[in-house]
């Protein structure tokens, strides 16, 4: 699919599920999230929602946010521009808009923040107000690549407990590619393992990380 490299999926996700998506480095977990996402097409077989085929919805139409280590704030925007992109890509907001921007600062905690830009924030700032903005957008699917990875423990913790929260208030299904095992354990009941292109589908995460095949044991350095 990828200069050489093959990838095969067969798979399908609960609505509502949460679940990890860990692996070795390069085993293809970021190219899972892009044909989700509509980013990279299948040379074969097709994504569906809820029995609705995707192929020929691009990524900006499908039912799917995104969110990435670096959070893609734009440093020139203040914060509740940077959200209020989530709405209106010109930032045409009318009064109801600009209101649910307020509102979802506040919900993740930043009232009185909006008119910052992205460098007058911490990195866990910066990281809620990325979660903003998914919480604004309500889309059915959120996908997370390794989004709290340059976050310390506690914060980490904190910020998945706030996904958490957010993915029950919109109702989302949620895939989390994620290096550490303790962030699979804490927020998702089911993990995907990503080994060498070939992707599992969803078994649950204790059972997984307690016995797990050995390509994973060997990532895991058990
Ligand atoms: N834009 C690209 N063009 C060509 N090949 C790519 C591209 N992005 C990734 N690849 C290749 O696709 C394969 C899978 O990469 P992918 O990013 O999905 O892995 P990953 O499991 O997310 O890795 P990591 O944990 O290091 O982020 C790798 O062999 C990689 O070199």
């Amino acid at each position: 699919m990828r200069n050489g490299f093959q990838f095969a999926a067969d798979l399908s996700i609960e609505p509502g599920a949460r679940i990890a998506v860990i692996g070795p480095s390069g085993s293809g977990k970021s190219t899972l999230l892009s044909v989700i996402g509509g980013f990279l097409a299948p040379d074969a077989g097709s994504v569906a929602w809820q029995g609705a085929d995707l192929s020929a919805v691009s990524p900006g139409q499908r039912p799917v946010s995104f969110l990435f280590q670096d959070q893609n704030l734009f440093p020139h925007l203040t914060i509740g521009q940077n959200i209020g992109l989530g709405l209106r890509p010109d930032l045409r907001l009318n009064r109801r808009q600009r209101e649910d921007v307020e509102h979802v600062i506040a919900q993740v905690g930043l009232q009185g923040m909006s008119t910052r830009r992205p460098a007058e924030l911490s990195g866990g700032q910066q990281s809620r107000v990325a979660l903003a903005r998914v919480l604004l957008r309500a889309r059915p699917i959120l996908l997370l690549d390794e989004p709290f990875a340059a976050l310390g423990p506690a914060l980490k913790a904190e910020m998945l407990k706030l996904l958490g929260d957010i993915a029950t208030r919109t109702d989302a299904t949620v895939l989390m590619v994620t290096h550490d095992p303790a962030d699979a354990r804490s927020f998702a009941d089911r993990t995907i393992l990503v080994d060498d292109g070939k992707v599992h589908p969803p078994a649950p995460t204790n059972e997984l990380l307690e016995s797990p095949p050995p390509g994973l044991r060997a990532y895991l350095g058990q």
